[in-house]
């Protein structure tokens, strides 16, 4: 259950961008669907905690993250979320093994096999990560550093996961895949995830309710059958419209 309503302004040189977005919903799966550029990572970087909105509110599960007028602020590592960057954001001068390991114990950062915690292990098992432990995400491939990310993330055990644009990087046969994996893991794990895409067909596999953000505002949400009635892309959108919109 995510309830909130934020506002920002936002000035590059002359350039200024305004966010003022709200949010109230109960699904377990949100996508926030737009063009490049209007607003949907600042959104999920007010959530995380790595943005701090000029005014307004951010609730998750009836825990308040940020009131202005409460005065709450909660540091990103004490939300507990998950956030799933959209370049991954693995260290590189860390392995596999230490990466996945990262956020979980303080000085983790020469694990043997058997000093791996259970939670790290439960999902470098689940991912098939076991022979990529001590490679460097220099030497392995896009799904491949996807799955760590995943991995990193669900091993803090997060109230829920943002993924921002978690397909992007992918070849297309991959991303189909690495869509079908997530969509399973969700079903799986029952844990909220609010996913951010300008792919309908991510909207559609992914999501029970979507957000559509325009230029820093929320202009429909619905379900993703009402948005995309064909179960592909509306009439006149092309995922290639959207990106250079
Ligand atoms: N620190 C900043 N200062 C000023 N403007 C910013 C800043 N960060 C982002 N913006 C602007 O805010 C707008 C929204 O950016 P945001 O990254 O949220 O877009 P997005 O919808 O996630 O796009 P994409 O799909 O390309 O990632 C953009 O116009 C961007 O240039």
């Amino acid at each position: 259950m995510i309830s909130m309503h934020i506002k920002r302004r936002l000035q590059a040189g002359a350039r200024e961008f305004t966010l003022d977005i709200a949010i109230e919903s109960a699904a377990p799966r949100i996508a926030l669907f737009g063009p490049s550029g209007s607003g949907k990572t600042l959104t999920v970087q007010a959530i995380a905690g790595l943005l701090r909105p000029d005014s307004g509110y951010i609730q998750v599960n009836g825990v308040t993250l940020y009131s202005s007028e409460q005065g709450v602020f909660l540091a990103p590592q004490a939300r507990h979320l998950a956030y799933l960057q959209q370049n991954y954001g693995l260290f590189p001068h860390l392995n596999v093994a230490q990466n996945i390991g990262f956020g979980l114990k303080k000085g983790w950062l020469n694990p043997r096999r058997n000093a791996l915690p259970e939670a790290a292990r439960r999902w470098i098992e689940a991912f098939e990560l076991e022979a990529i432990l001590g490679s460097y995400p220099a030497e392995i491939s896009g799904g491949q550093k996807q799955r760590v990310a995943l991995a990193r993330a669900l091993a803090v055990e997060p109230r829920m996961v943002l993924l921002d644009e978690p397909l992007a990087a992918l070849d297309s046969t991959l991303r189909q895949k690495m869509r079908g994996e997530l969509a399973a893991l969700q079903a799986r794990l029952n844990i909220p995830t609010i996913l951010i895409t300008h792919d309908p067909a991510d909207v559609v596999a992914l999501a029970d309710h979507v957000y559509q953000i325009e230029n820093g505002r929320i202009v429909a949400n619905c379900s993703p059958q009402q948005l995309f009635p064909s179960g592909r892309a509306a009439p006149g959108i092309t995922q290639d419209a959207l990106k250079i919109a």
